[in-house]
C-alpha cells in the first residue's frame, strides 16, 4: 500500500506534510520535519526581510483547533532560500516547498527574482491569504487583484508555483475563482488557510485568549474541517485537472486525510494537530491512512482520490 504522490511532476513518498507556518520557522524545525515520515516540507512564507510579528499572546489552543495571529513573523526569504538550497545539495532525490509572500506585487515579483536566481528546483507556495497581518486584506478575497498578481508571477517566473487560498464561503465565489484559477499554469492551489478573523473567548476572565486586534485571529482545527474540504472539493470540480489541489484544514488522523483525497486533494498538509502532537503525527496518519485504504481495497491515493460520491 503507498501513500505517495507527485505535485507538479516531483515525486514525493508520502502525500502527507506540514502547513506553512508550523514547525518551519527554522532550520532546526525543518530539519525535524524532514527528517520526520512527512514526504516534505514547506517553510513559514518568507518576506523580503526578516518580521519580529505581533506581540504575544499570538497563539492559542482549544479543545476544538486553535486561534493565531502571528502577524507573519519569519526569517526573511533569502534565510529559507539558503537551507533549502543546501538541503537539496545532500538530498537531491527530495523536493521542496517555499512559500512566499508580499505585501504587494511589486514585492511578490522581487521574491519570485531572489527565487529564480538562487536557482531554486523545488516548488513554490506563494501565500494570497495571511489574515493577520493589521491592517493588511487578504489578497485572496481581492479577485481582481488575484487576477492581476497571477498575470504578473506567470509573466516573470518559470518554475512550478501554487498559491495558498483563504476558504471561500459561497458557490458563486468558487465559479469567479476558478475562471481566474483556470487562466494560469499553476501547479497547484492550496485549499485552505485558517478561517480569518474567529473570536476566542476565555468566560471565567470574560476576556479575549490573544493580543492582536483585540484577539481576533485565524482558526484553524477541527472548527474548519466542513470548510476545507468543501473547498478542496469545489475547485476540484471547477479547475483544470492540470492543476492539483493541495488540502489543509482540520486534519488530525488518517480519516481526515482519506476524506480530504476522496475530494480531491493530491497532498495534504497538517497545522494544528502538528502544532499540538509533534512531528511523530506524521507517522501516525501514515499508519491510520494504509489502514483505512487496507480496509477498502485501495493500494495507492490514484484509486480513491476526488471519487467522492453524490446521492442520486
Ligand atoms: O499570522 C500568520 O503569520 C499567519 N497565520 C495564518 O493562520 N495564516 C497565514 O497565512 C499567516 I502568514
Amino acid at each position: 500500500i503507498s501513500t505517495a504522490t507527485s505535485i507538479a511532476q516531483q515525486k514525493f513518498n508520502n502525500c502527507i506534510m506540514n502547513a506553512s507556518g508550523v514547525w518551519c520557522s527554522d532550520e532546526k524545525e525543518l530539519t525535524i520535519i524532514d527528517n520526520s515520515a512527512a514526504g516534505t516540507f514547506v517553510t513559514k512564507s518568507g518576506t523580503l526581510q526578516p518580521r519580529e510579528g505581533n506581540p504575544s499572546p499570538r497563539y492559542f489552543e482549544t479543545s476544538w483547533g486553535s486561534i493565531n495571529s502571528m502577524g507573519l513573523p519569519n526569517r526573511g526569504l533569502d534565510y529559507y532560500l539558503d537551507f533549502v538550497q543546501k538541503l537539496q545539495q545532500q538530498k537531491r532525490q527530495k523536493h521542496y516547498f517555499i512559500s512566499c509572500t508580499g505585501f504587494n506585487v511589486q514585492e511578490d515579483l522581487l521574491l519570485l527574482k531572489k527565487i529564480t536566481d538562487a536557482d531554486f528546483k523545488g516548488i513554490v507556495e506563494l501565500n494570497l491569504s495571511c489574515p493577520n497581518v493589521p491592517g493588511k486584506p487578504q489578497t485572496g478575497y481581492d479577485f481582481a487583484t488575484v487576477d492581476m498578481i497571477l498575470k504578473n508571477v506567470f509573466e516573470n517566473y518559470a518554475g512550478p508555483l501554487g498559491v495558498k487560498l483563504p476558504p471561500y464561503f459561497d458557490i458563486v465565489h468558487f465559479n469567479q475563482m476558478a475562471q481566474i484559477l483556470n487562466k494560469y499554469p499553476l501547479a497547484y492551489i492550496n485549499c485552505v488557510n485558517s478561517i480569518g478573523n474567529g473570536l476566542y473567548i476565555d468566560d471565567e476572565k470574560e476576556q479575549v485568549v490573544i493580543k492582536p486586534k483585540n484577539g481576533f485571529g485565524g482558526i484553524g482545527g477541527d472548527y474548519i474541517k466542513p470548510t476545507a474540504l468543501a473547498n478542496v472539493h469545489a475547485f476540484y470540480q471547477r479547475l483544470d485537472p492540470k492543476i492539483q489541489i493541495i488540502g489543509t484544514g482540520g486534519i488530525k488522523n488518517g480519516q481526515d486525510v482519506f476524506e480530504h483525497i476522496l475530494c480531491g486533494a493530491s497532498m495534504v498538509q497538517v497545522g494544528t494537530a502538528l502544532m499540538k502532537e509533534g512531528p511523530d503525527i506524521f507517522e501516525r496518519l501514515t499508519q491510520e491512512l494504509k489502514t483505512i485504504m487496507q480496509a477498502k481495497g485501495y493500494s495507492k491515493i490514484a484509486d480513491f482520490k476526488g471519487k467522492l460520491k453524490y446521492l442520486a
